[in-house]
């Protein structure tokens, strides 16, 4: 699938680090420009401070997309979405990964390492990437979730 090249800051925590680092080498091949806000190694740590700080740099408009990881993907999509600037959707295959651009806008993706593969993690996140938002009536219902 071709891209158009974005700006993807990727966080997660312990449990994913594997999975942001194989899906960060991906998207820099691809052309994207890629901010890996941590961590570095596999050492325990809590996802709600890196869904915070990926949650910080997309609002503040530091990068267009956010990948968010952790085990399940529940926890630090929960953080991230703790943030009115972020629309984080925890998807898990193709269709949910497109409707989650289609309907809801999302800026953020969140996927659980322990759960799905590398193949189904790319395609949910090359979905993600390419699929525009479709606007119409979803607009009045995303322009919902952020108070003004
Ligand atoms: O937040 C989660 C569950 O909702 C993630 O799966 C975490 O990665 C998980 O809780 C971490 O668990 P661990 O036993 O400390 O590795």
């Amino acid at each position: 699938m071709t891209q158009t090249p974005r700006t993807i800051a990727l966080a997660s925590d312990h449990a994913a680090v594997g999975l942001k680092a194989e899906l960060a080498a991906w998207l820099t091949e691809q052309g994207h420009s890629v901010t890996d806000l941590g961590p570095d190694t596999a050492d325990s740590v809590d996802y709600p401070d890196y869904g915070f700080k990926l949650a910080d740099h997309v609002a503040a408009g530091g990068s267009e997309f956010g990948v968010a990881l952790c085990g399940s993907g529940i926890g630090i999509s929960i953080a991230v979405n703790r943030n009115p600037g972020c629309r984080c959707a925890l998807v898990s295959d193709h269709l949910s990964a497109s409707l989650s651009r289609q309907h809801n806008n999302a800026n953020v993706i969140a996927m659980g390492a322990r759960l799905i593969g590398i193949d189904t993690a790319k395609d949910c996140l090359a979905t993600f990437l390419a699929t525009p938002f479709e606007g119409g009536r979803h607009e009045r219902r995303v322009a919902k979730l952020t108070p003004a």
